[in-house]
């Protein structure tokens, strides 16, 4: 597939709507952002007073446009062979066009909402007004043959190739049903047994739940924390931790106790969080912590924050990333809790000759564990066997670097949002055999056939 940024710019020629905005976010993605970043940027209209984007969009197209660009990443796999089973050179398609099409596949598959005949048409428009008559015709072509198949694209067998004389390959079909790449489907198979692998590709298919923490020391805390346990109730949530609850896709209140989620959150009662983040802080027994802790890859801070709105004494976050951990100070404002200390920092080589307390390291990792949340990891080009082998070598050199400065009786966590046991179990077995003077007290993971928890592992080590 050819492609161009110039290409961006063209596409004011389309109507201004969900739709469009979509296909600037995939093209944006394609450039290397995250879903995150590439949506925020497509989403943001131009500059208005005080030089802050003024949003151009309404409310329910940018819903569209956020639920399509996540879900095309979330199917690019099987979107992809979709479309190579009906295109003769795929390749050879603008990668304008590609997106196009995948917009529609996207709809034809997914959005029971869409009238098929409409998803057909609104991609053949579109692909006729960047590219001509030509290649609207070989986009509708593409299209009408999909919706030839019928029924059978929603079937895991449909993917299975090599029916016919050649060896039917059962377990490359399901990667590409659930979308995933065929060497990760294989990792998870060889690491976690073909049954565990099956729930983790289901798992990592669907739409995440959206996870709330309610801020411990907040006035009004356990009155909110059994008004949002309320409205998880029937199926729609549930309740996470302590102070945590977490809600199905589409399903998180829009107010609780007659107030806007907006303004709990702008109160300081509550914030946004993972149920695994939630959940490992509490299973490694970081809550329990009496000593003061360095956080030594605090990004934006969450992990930091939940503990300090438990009592926890954190007193250094430090990142590689000033563009992540300079928020921390204002995030620790807004909930009302003491400040640490913040240094930009390598925790491969940081700037201490000791720790006189307890260390987290919430290490940077191959993400395996939240594909879902994070579908913008799945892409092939963005994480590769390679990258997990350089990523397993970082977490070695932070946690051998880290572990030096551990006194006696002190705890290192190391915790990651991964599933892949080189950077996990394996990581921890390589530093214990490196550091006899450590010893293994916990070790968690979350459980691989949960139907939505995302996949993290934490485990704690203490300098004898
Ligand atoms: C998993 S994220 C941390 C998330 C954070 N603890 C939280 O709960 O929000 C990993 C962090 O490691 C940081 N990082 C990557 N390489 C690093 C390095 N060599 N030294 C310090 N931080 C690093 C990244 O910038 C990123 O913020």
């Amino acid at each position: 597939m050819s492609g161009s940024s110039s290409f961006l710019r063209s596409l004011k020629k389309l109507p201004r709507n969900g739709r469009t905005a979509a296909l600037h976010a995939l093209l944006l993605a394609d450039s290397g952002l995250s879903a995150q970043e590439a949506l925020a940027d497509a989403l943001s209209g131009p500059l208005g007073e005080g030089g802050k984007a003024v949003a151009v969009l309404p409310q329910q197209e940018r819903h569209l446009c956020s639920e399509l660009v996540y879900g095309c990443l979330r199917a690019e796999i099987r979107i992809a062979y979709l479309l190579g089973r009906v295109l003769p050179k795929p390749e050879r398609l603008p990668l304008p066009l590609w997106h196009i099409l995948e917009l529609a596949v996207y709809a034809l598959l997914f959005q029971e909402r869409v009238p098929d005949h409409a998803a057909v048409h609104s991609a053949v428009a579109q692909a006729e007004r960047l590219f001509g008559r030509s290649l609207a015709r070989v986009a509708n072509g593409a299209l009408r043959s999909i919706q030839r198949f019928g029924a059978a694209v929603d079937t895991r067998e449909f993917y299975v190739v090599g029916k016919e004389g050649a060896l039917a390959d059962e377990w490359g079909g399901l990667c590409r049903y659930y979308s995933l790449p065929r060497w990760l489907g294989d990792l998870w198979h060889d690491a976690y047994g073909g049954e565990a692998a099956l729930c983790l590709m289901r798992r990592s298919f669907a739409r995440p739940w959206s996870g709330v923490r309610v801020n411990a020391r907040h006035e009004a805390a356990e009155e909110l924390l059994a008004g949002l346990r309320h409205c998880a109730k029937e199926g729609c949530g549930e309740a996470v931790g302590r102070w945590g609850v977490a809600f199905a896709p589409g399903e998180l209140p829009a107010h609780v106790l007659g107030q806007s989620l907006g303004l709990w959150r702008a109160s300081g009662a509550l914030s946004l969080q993972s149920a695994g983040s939630q959940l490992a802080v509490q299973a490694l027994e970081l809550d329990c912590w009496d000593a003061p802790v360095w956080d030594a890859c605090a990004g934006f801070g969450g992990k930091s924050v939940a503990l300090l709105e438990q009592g926890i004494d954190v007193t250094l976050c430090t990142d590689r990333s000033w563009s992540r951990l300079r928020h921390l100070p204002g995030v620790c404002r807004e909930l009302h809790l003491p400040r640490p200390a913040v240094c930009l920092a390598d925790a491969c080589a940081p700037p201490l000759r000791g720790w006189n307390g307890h260390i987290l390291l919430d290490a940077p990792c191959s993400g395996l564990g939240v594909l879902a949340r994070r579908p913008d990891i799945r892409k092939d080009s963005r994480r590769t066997p390679a990258d997990l082998r350089q990523l397993a070598a970082l977490q070695d050199r932070m946690l051998l670097r880290l572990s030096a400065l551990l006194q006696q009786g002190r705890e290192l966590a190391y915790i990651t949002c991964t599933l892949n046991p080189t950077e996990n179990e394996l990581a921890v077995a390589r530093l214990l055999a490196a550091r006899p003077e450590l010893m293994l007290l916990r070790q968690w993971q979350t459980p691989h056939g949960h139907p939505w928890l995302e996949g993290m592992y934490g485990a704690v080590l203490r300098r004898r």
